[in-house]
């Protein structure tokens, strides 16, 4: 098991980057560091990979303490992979060489074959042969994916591991990414922004704001219930609407997802100011009595029209 006890660090001595940061993670599971940009999550990833020394706390794997700079010359325990948001390939050797890059040469067959592998897992084979330096961004990143997985480690860092890639082949790569993870038992801490990346695949989801921890639980129970508008806003537009609205002469607020909200014969009097595409449907950016909202709709709808919205659950 991976134990964090109560980290802290920072860049800064005058500005804590990471306060009081606590997680267990077990062979195997999936945690989601979901946060705004800025938060701490690529730092925590860091120093998980003993890139910085703590000012507080400890980091153990199966009980080996997992120690910084002032104890290591080579970051990082041999078990643990780190892909960084910069991929860190080599320019000049093709795609297979780059994946290959840290298996022995001893036995070539058993290398080309995980190569093979890998290359297929991260859907790349045609790719095998080009060097990084002639492939799309999405494409680099999906080789280093495949590169961080060749020496089949116990516990994978991934920070944005999908930032560059499409939409579709994203879907299906997380799939198999996932899956793979499951089935060999490793342990995955993904650093995301988006906490739609890892809805289907986290075991665990860790909302993290200015190097603290605000929130941790399923990902499905933090959707359902997300505490607060900066945690639901990591999984999209999210209102923030009074209760009074639902229910005359109640306090407090209610967070309210934009597909929670349908037009109604009678609710919230708002006024569409503009309908955004999303495929399947419109988003709907309206303005009401205190201030603006989002809901969903099948249909565009004109500017400046008025509608009445209450909520679809
Ligand atoms: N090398 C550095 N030196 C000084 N400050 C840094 C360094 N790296 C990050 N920071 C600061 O530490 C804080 C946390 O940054 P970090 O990169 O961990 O956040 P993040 O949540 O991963 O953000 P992003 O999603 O944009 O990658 C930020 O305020 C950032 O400016």
């Amino acid at each position: 098991m991976l134990e964090i006890r109560d980290i802290s660090f920072s860049y800064d001595p005058d500005k804590p980057t990471v306060t009081g940061f606590s997680l267990n993670v077990e062979a195997g599971k999936h945690v989601a560091l979901i946060g705004e940009s800025g938060s701490g999550k690529s730092t925590i990833l860091k120093l998980l990979y003993g890139h910085y020394d703590l000012s507080s706390g400890s980091i153990s794997y199966k009980s080996d303490a997992i120690t910084g700079p002032k104890f290591n010359l080579i970051p990082g325990d041999v078990r643990f992979k780190y892909l960084a948001q910069d991929f860190g390939l080599m320019p000049y050797i093709t795609a297979a060489e780059n994946v290959g890059n840290f298996l022995s040469n001893i036995y070539k067959d058993k290398k080309n074959q995980r190569v093979s592998e890998l290359l297929e897992l991260v859907e790349m084979t045609e790719f095998a042969n080009v060097k990084p330096k002639f492939l799309s961004g999405g494409q680099q990143q999906r080789i280093a994916l495949a590169k961080t997985l060749a020496l089949e480690p116990e516990v994978v860092l991934l920070d944005e591991p999908f930032s560059q890639i499409g939409a579709s082949l994203a879907s299906s790569l997380k799939r198999d990414l996932f899956g793979y993870f499951k089935q060999n038992n490793i342990s995955c801490i993904v650093a995301t922004h988006d906490g739609n990346d890892v809805l289907a695949y986290a075991d665990e989801a860790v909302i993290m704001k200015d190097g603290t921890i605000v929130e941790t639980d399923r990902p499905k129970a933090i959707y359902a219930n997300p505490g607060s508008k900066y945690i639901a806003s990591l999984f999209g537009e999210a209102n923030e609407i009074a209760m009074r609205f639902f229910s005359a002469g109640q306090d407090g607020t209610r967070l309210v997802y934009p597909h929670q909200l349908k037009i109604s014969g009678s609710g919230i009097r708002a006024i569409v100011k503009k309908s955004y595409f999303q495929g399947s449907h419109y988003l709907i950016k309206a303005e009401y009595e205190a201030g603006t909202l989002f809901f969903e709709n099948r249909v565009a709808i004109m500017e400046n029209e008025g509608v009445f919205l209450a909520l679809s659950v």
